[in-house]
């Protein structure tokens, strides 16, 4: 037996795992990197959070992935160097992580590896004759570079599997959710604030999973990260909400931009900055004659924007006056202008972050990657939801091996 193939072996029948998950979302922020021990499986799962850190994109790795992100037309020599490149990179990163936490690669049984999201097209979104109800995604960041330069066995490219079942690749946080976080006690309502804004809805049924389900609502931070860069080229974002704070929502401007038919689409959805970019916000300032409109007013517009998408995407789900607990993760939980907007739009609903069921907001999108690499080689493929909102029940994410 190929001696790689005898180690996963290994690695599936021991009581405890440490994965490192790998995030890099469309906020282009910065490889989020989760050193996690997973004891158990399934519904059984424990995590402990060992370690996390961020580690940022250098303004050259953001332009480099701007070069193809949520583009229709690209150079495909760039994209194929990018993949390998990202790969590399990303190896790079983890290794680093490893060295400062003085952790040894021998000590890590798997690498979960997401890549960097660079184009998302379900078949709602991209409506093309020739591919017709077909939903596609890309993420880039070849994992052979990571098995290879860190001797790891790296699992990768988790959204395929989703695909090919059905479901649309996104959001999988479902599965995650679901495994660590479900209650018998209280229905939750799990808001990750990332670039693009989803929730996974957790009913008050602890192991049945018929009625949970994943969905994004639309843009959370990047339009805003956008709208900042426009004025200012060396900031990434409104820290900690303080323009948007200064600044009045400009309604006729907001009602434009719910003009999208994504928002009224039946639940669950995915979507992307190929539909939510600064051209989509551009279009509806010229038609709404807002193209002088001041840089707090336009936050604060975009702010109850990505405010009014998730609480339009609750009243779908859950009627006119949802009243659940939200637990908030994502760097959107670090804006309070956006917090109170939520706040605001959605009054019956009590809000904390995730930090309150034991798992740091900013490490959870990567822990979710975990997760899944930890069902994939010991777990039982879980079915989520019913009818529209069953997600597959399948095991997600392609293997690399070291050698
Ligand atoms: N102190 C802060 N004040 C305001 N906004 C913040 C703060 N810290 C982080 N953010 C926002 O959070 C963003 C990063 O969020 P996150 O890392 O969750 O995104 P992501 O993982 O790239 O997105 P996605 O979930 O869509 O893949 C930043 O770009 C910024 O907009
Ligand atoms: C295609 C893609 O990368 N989608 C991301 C993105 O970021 C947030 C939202 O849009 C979500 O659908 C998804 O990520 C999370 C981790 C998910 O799949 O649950």
């Amino acid at each position: 037996m190929n001696p790689h193939l005898a180690r996963l072996c290994d690695i599936a029948q021991q009581p405890s795992r440490r994965i490192i998950g790998l995030m890099s979302g469309t906020s282009l922020d910065g490889l989020d990197v989760a050193l996690c021990r997973l004891h158990g499986q399934g519904i059984a799962t424990r995590l402990e959070l060992e370690q996390f850190a961020t580690v940022p994109y250098t303004e050259e790795v953001r332009h480099r992935v701007r070069q193809v992100f949520a583009r229709e037309q690209v150079s495909l020599e760039y994209v194929t160097l990018l993949h390998a490149w990202l790969g590399r990179l990303h190896a790079d990163m983890v290794l680093a992580c490893l060295r400062q936490w003085q952790v040894a690669p021998t000590e890590i049984d798997l690498i979960a590896s997401h890549g960097q999201t660079v184009y998302h097209a379900p078949a709602h979104q991209h409506q093309l004759p020739d591919f017709p109800g077909l939903n596609a995604t890309l993420q880039l960041g070849d994992a052979d570079h990571l098995a290879v330069a860190t001797g790891i066995i790296t699992f990768s490219d988790f959204r395929q599997k989703h695909i090919a079942a059905g479901g649309e690749g996104a959001p999988l946080a479902a599965y995650g959710d679901y495994l660590l976080l479900s209650s018998a006690t209280e229905e939750r309502l799990l808001l990750n604030l990332g670039g693009i804004a989803n929730f996974t809805y957790l009913p008050q049924t602890g192991a049945d999973t018929t009625h949970a389900f994943s969905t994004d609502t639309g843009p959370g931070n990047t339009l805003l990260d956008a709208a900042i860069r426009a004025h200012h080229p060396t900031l990434s974002y409104d820290t900690d909400g303080r323009l948007a704070a200064a600044g009045q929502v400009h309604h006729d401007l907001l009602d434009d931009l719910l003009r999208a038919s994504f928002f009224d689409a039946p639940l669950p959805k995915t979507t992307g900055p190929e539909l939510f970019s600064p051209a989509y916000v551009q279009a509806a300032r010229h038609r709404t004659g807002t193209m002088n409109l001041r840089l707090e007013d336009l936050l604060a517009t975009l702010v109850e924007f990505s405010a009014l998408g998730v609480a339009r995407a609750a009243r779908l789900a859950f009627g006119p006056q949802p009243a659940l607990a939200v637990y908030v993760s994502g760097g959107g939980a670090h804006n309070p202008a956006l917090m109170a907007a939520l706040q605001r739009q959605l009054p019956a609903c009590s809000f904390a972050t995730t930090a309150a069921l034991g798992i740091a907001p900013d490490a959870k999108e990567a822990i979710l990657f975990a997760v899944l690499a930890n069902e994939a080689v010991a777990g039982q493929p879980v079915s989520i939801g019913a009818g529209r909102q069953r997600v597959p029940a399948v095991s997600m994410g392609k293997i690399s091996l070291p050698g």
